[in-house]
């Protein structure tokens, strides 16, 4: 007898369902549905104020819903980078000491995380005393120590230049890489992230467009938040073409030559 393997289907690591938040009477978050499955990079965008921290929140268990239940796996790990994080200026503290306040962690796993982030050479600066980028990578540091199967991070490039930016981007990508994680995260830099983003979520209260940053970037919804010129600029990252093509598909001229066959 031939036994047919069938896929079975993913399962997600968490699941929000009918997720509504209101703050004395006013609504936050209105019937969110959302699935977050191993390995996928889903990217909250949308309008100041319109719920996506809040959103976090509610996953991450520091709010509870006003109505609506979160369903986590069993194997579930979080590694949380909050937007900012607040820090006495009169009471000093280094990195190290810093990331050795998460309980049982190693000297071996500080190290490998500050190296995946490439701020080994940090350990015994002052947290006070970090640049933007530098703060970004510690605390994101901070949040794979315990080797998290699902990252979340809240605007993780708040206070860094718009090089520091991309930089910081790929080591969120590399960092996913080797810990193999999900990625959720709500930020406004689409354009950079777009490329490895596998899903993109709109979010104004409830769920305006959801799907692949392409689809996203068109949808008028979206436009209408962020303006025809911000998805014209996606656009060119998406889909920049530099060349034309011939009837059977191949390059045969660049943009600023005619060939033969683009010359009618
Ligand atoms: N604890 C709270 N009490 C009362 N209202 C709140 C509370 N937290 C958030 N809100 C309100 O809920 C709405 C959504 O806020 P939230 O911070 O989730 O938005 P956001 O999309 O993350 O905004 P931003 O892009 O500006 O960070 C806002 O109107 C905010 O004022």
């Amino acid at each position: 007898m031939k036994i047919k393997s069938i896929q079975l289907p993913k399962q997600p690591l968490v699941a929000l369902n009918n997720i509504n938040v209101t703050f004395f009477q006013k609504v936050a978050l209105q019937n969110i549905n959302l699935r977050i499955y191993p390995n996928s990079v889903m990217t909250i965008v949308g309008p100041n104020g319109g719920g996506k921290s809040t959103l976090l929140k509610v996953l991450l268990k520091l709010l509870t819903p006003t109505s609506g239940d979160v369903v986590y796996s069993k194997n579930l790990r979080i590694g949380y980078v909050p937007q900012k994080i607040h820090l006495d200026p009169s009471l000093p503290i280094t990195v190290e000491k810093f990331l050795s306040l998460k309980k049982g962690i190693t000297k071996n796993d500080m190290q490998q995380a500050l190296e995946l982030l490439s701020v080994s050479h940090l350990i015994k600066n002052s947290m006070q005393k970090l640049s933007g980028g530098e703060m970004q990578r510690v605390l994101i540091a901070r949040a794979i120590l315990n080797k998290p199967n699902l990252l979340v991070l809240d605007e993780p490039t708040q206070g860094v230049d718009i090089n520091g930016q991309v930089e910081l981007y790929q080591l969120i990508k590399q960092t996913r890489e080797k810990l193999n994680c999900a990625i959720l995260m709500v930020s406004h830099d689409l354009h950079i992230v777009m490329a490895d983003t596998n899903e993109v979520l709109c979010v104004n209260h409830h769920i305006c467009c959801a799907g692949t940053p392409e689809a996203v970037s068109n949808d008028p919804k979206f436009i209408h938040f962020f303006g025809d010129q911000f998805a014209k600029n996606i656009a060119v990252y998406t889909h920049h073409h530099n060349h034309q093509h011939n009837i059977h598909g191949d390059v045969c001229c660049q943009d600023d030559q005619t060939c033969a066959e683009h010359k009618n």
